[in-house]
Formats: C-alpha cells, structure tokens, sequence
C-alpha cells in the first residue's frame, strides 16, 4: 500500500512521519526531495536563478531558502513561477524512490508529500492520511518553529488549501492539537485498521 502522508505547514506531517519511521515504515519526504533538486550544480538550481536572477545565491553557490521564501509566499504569480520550474523535478525523484523501495520488497511505502492536493498528487498513493490542526494551533506552532512574525506566518499559511478541503479528500484525518501521544494512538488506529502494523 502507498500511504499519502499530507496535511497543511506546520500541522505535523513530519512528527507523524517519525513515527512512522518508528513503527518500521518507509518515507519519501518531499521536502527533502525540494532541497536536494536544487543542490548546487542541479539543472533546476540554474533555472531558478535564470528566473530570479543570480542574487537567489548565497555566496557558496547555495539557494538562499530565506530570500525565495519570502517573494513566493508572498507573490501567487512568482510561486507559480517557482512551482513550474521544481515540481516536474520533485515528482519524478519521488517517484524513483517509492519505485525503489517496491522493488526491494516493502510492502507498504509512505508519500509524505506537503501539497499533494495543491499539486492534485492523489493518484500517486492508495490512502491519503491527513494530519490536521486548528488555525490557532498552526499559527502558534509555524510562528515558533520558523521565528515568523504573524503577516508572515500567516501568508505561509494561505499559500495552501484550507485544512476543511484536505480533510474531505481524506481517507483518515489525525487531529494533531492534542499531546504526541494522543497523535500517536491514533495514527496507531488507523494503520492497523488498514493491516498495515
Ligand atoms: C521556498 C522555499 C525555498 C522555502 O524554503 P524553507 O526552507 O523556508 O521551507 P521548507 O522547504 O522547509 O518548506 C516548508 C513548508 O512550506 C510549504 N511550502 C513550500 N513550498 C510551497 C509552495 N510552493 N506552495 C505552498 N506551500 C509551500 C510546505 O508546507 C512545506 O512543508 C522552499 O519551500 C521551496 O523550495 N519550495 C518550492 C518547492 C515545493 O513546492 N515544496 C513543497 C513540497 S513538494
Ligand atoms: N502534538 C504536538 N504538540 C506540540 N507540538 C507539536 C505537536 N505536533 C507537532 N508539534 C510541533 O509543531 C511544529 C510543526 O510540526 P511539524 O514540523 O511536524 O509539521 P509539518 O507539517 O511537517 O510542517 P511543514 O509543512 O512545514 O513541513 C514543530 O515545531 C513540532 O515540533
């Protein structure tokens, strides 16, 4: 079975991700994918600064992730821009690497895959989970983790679908406001509602 793992920012893919790490599953993470398709000497890095001109470069050769998160959260037109160029890129990868894991025998392979439902990604898995949190909690948790202020927080924010259209298009929603450990039950349930643990 492929697994979808998706959910809005800061809601907590990647802490469910852990634990499914945990529980002996395997995990493509798309964010990971996104930063190593544009490691220096990537055909994508050099469109990206073709576009955004050189100064997108820190000074190593390096993307500055600060300056390009800034102008595409802020601007729909330049995130189109930026998603044109990166997610042809980012989609194949991931698919190398779900392909790799079938073919060494997992059974099940878990898509952790932020905009699945932006970039209507449903068909590259069987079951979607979504891990959902009230616009509060997200705030809260997106303005400590990446020490945003709220315009910016909340700009992250709306550059993605609501959290109510995810959970409709959801075979399972983990509801992550709560402790780890109530995360952690039923993301539990869920998997072994499917026979997956
Ligand atoms: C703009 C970039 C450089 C900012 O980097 P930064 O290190 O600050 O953020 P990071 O990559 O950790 O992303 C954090 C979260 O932002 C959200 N996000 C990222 N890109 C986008 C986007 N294009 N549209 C909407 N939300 C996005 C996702 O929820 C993601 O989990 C980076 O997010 C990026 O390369 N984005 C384009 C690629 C992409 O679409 N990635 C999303 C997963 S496929
Ligand atoms: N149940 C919880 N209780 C308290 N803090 C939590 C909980 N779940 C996640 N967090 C914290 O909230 C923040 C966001 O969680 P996480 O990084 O897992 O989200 P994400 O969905 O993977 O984010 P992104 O879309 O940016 O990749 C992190 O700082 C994490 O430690």
């Amino acid at each position: 079975m492929i697994i979808g793992l998706t959910g809005s920012i800061a809601s907590g893919k990647s802490t469910v991700a852990k634990m499914m790490t945990a529980l002996g599953l395997p995990i493509v993470d798309a964010d990971k994918v996104a930063r190593d398709v544009v490691e220096p000497g990537t055909a994508t890095l050099a469109l990206i600064a073709e576009s955004f001109g050189q100064a997108i470069l820190q000074e190593d050769g390096t993307l500055n992730r600060t300056k390009l998160g800034d102008i595409i959260f802020h601007e729909p037109a330049q995130r189109k821009v930026l998603n044109d160029i990166m997610h042809p890129a980012i989609r194949k990868e991931m698919l190398r690497q779900r392909d790799a894991y079938l073919e060494a025998g997992s059974k099940h392979v878990v898509m952790d895959i932020p905009l699945l439902f932006e970039s209507q990604l449903q068909h590259f898995v069987d079951r979607i989970i979504v891990v959902s949190v009230s616009e509060e909690v997200q705030l809260q948790r997106l303005m400590e983790r990446n020490q945003l202020s709220q315009e910016d927080a909340l700009a992250r924010m709306h550059a993605q679908l609501p959290m109510s259209v995810k959970e409709k298009g959801a075979h399972a929603v983990i509801y992550n406001n709560d402790s780890i450990e109530h995360t952690e039950g039923q993301l539990k349930k869920i998997l072994t509602h499917w026979d997956v643990i």
